[in-house]
């Protein structure tokens, strides 16, 4: 690392320890979980409609929303231009007079997402905000290159200053049964990324049954996982409702027994408003209101934060201000 880079890692804000110290791997645990599809998927249906959110409420929701987005771009044209611009996005996300008409004064996203090559401008761009880089590492988005290589990664990655590391799993592990191999390869993950947090990609769209999430999920979060998230954005199926069920409900069991709070990060085609909307509530249904806070949920989004933007823009505007206010106190 050079003498400006360290300089700048040593000014980051103070990360907390990883959250999650892990467990031995507990396969009657693991082989134990079952996840009723159709329940679930009945159960999903429901979501889109539920009035949990009170649309009067709805701009305070947006704002949340805003403060757990991963702003991210994964792209193979990504440029330290367009990561640049993309931290000015970070820092400020809402413009200064939208984010006055609505009473805060202060509001930024919960990370910035990128490739390791982005981290290092990230971080400069990003200096003094207490944003965070997360950086997805380990062979992103398949998860193939040598192990020694996935792990040489996520130590490039910290060393340039990233505070969060989004792993890959091998999706394989899951396919075959191997629970023991799962566990050792997050295992090894999680000593790597040291002090910074680490999301598990569990890549949920090639796990083949709701079953297979729900135990990767666990066997994840055993070997110390901080976040568990579904996807990451290059799968032909990302973020589902079912899917998301499925492992919050892992989250809570894992905090059930252990007493330890995992976080939760749904990734990859979520990009209205109205959806970011109906995973909120799904938090808050399932985990509680403490799940929804930027240290236990984040959404893995590139494009989300525009079109809430767009609706908050609409919301001051007129129609439910007089309801906002009466929510805001
Ligand atoms: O982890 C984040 C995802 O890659 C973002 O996916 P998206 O571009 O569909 O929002």
């Amino acid at each position: 690392m050079t003498t400006a880079a360290a300089e700048r890692t040593a000014q980051l804000p103070q990360v907390a320890e990883p959250r999650n110290p892990g467990m031995d791997l507990d396969m009657d645990w693991v082989r134990g979980v079952q996840a009723n599809t159709s329940a679930i998927e009945r159960r999903a249906a429901t979501l889109p409609g539920r009035r949990s959110v009170k649309k009067a409420h709805q701009a305070a929701w947006l704002l949340r929303a805003i403060s757990c987005i991963d702003l991210t771009t994964l792209s193979g044209d990504d440029t330290e231009a367009r990561v640049r611009r993309l931290c000015a996005k970070a820092r400020q996300p809402v413009a200064p007079a939208l984010l006055e008409a609505l009473g805060m004064e202060r509001l930024t996203v919960g990370a910035v997402c990128v490739y390791h090559d982005m981290v290092a401008a990230a971080v400069e761009a990003l200096e003094g905000s207490g944003i965070p880089v997360a950086a997805v590492s380990t062979g992103f988005p398949a998860g193939l290159s040598p192990f020694h290589l996935r792990l040489a990664e996520i130590g490039e990655s910290v060393k340039a200053g990233a505070q969060e590391i989004d792993i890959v799993i091998s999706r394989r592990h899951v396919l075959g049964g191997n629970w023991q191999a799962l566990y050792d390869e997050m295992h090894a993950f999680r000593a790597a990324c040291g002090a910074a947090h680490v999301k598990a990609i569990l890549a949920t769209g090639e796990l083949g049954t709701l079953r297979n999430v729900a135990r990767a999920s666990l066997v994840c979060m055993m070997a110390g996982a901080d976040f568990i998230k579904t996807s990451t954005g290059k799968e032909s199926v990302n973020a589902t409702l079912p899917v998301s069920l499925v492992m919050v409900r892992a989250i809570r069991e894992y905090h059930e027994r252990t007493g330890i709070r995992i976080g939760y990060k749904p990734a990859g085609g979520i990009s209205k408003a109205k959806d970011a909307l109906v995973y909120l509530s799904l938090m808050k249904d399932e985990l509680g209101d403490r799940w929804l806070r930027p240290d236990l949920f984040r959404f893995g989004a590139s494009s989300l934060l525009g079109d809430i933007e767009r609706q908050l823009e609409h919301y001051v505007s007129g129609a439910y201000s007089a309801g906002y206010r009466h929510a805001m106190g």
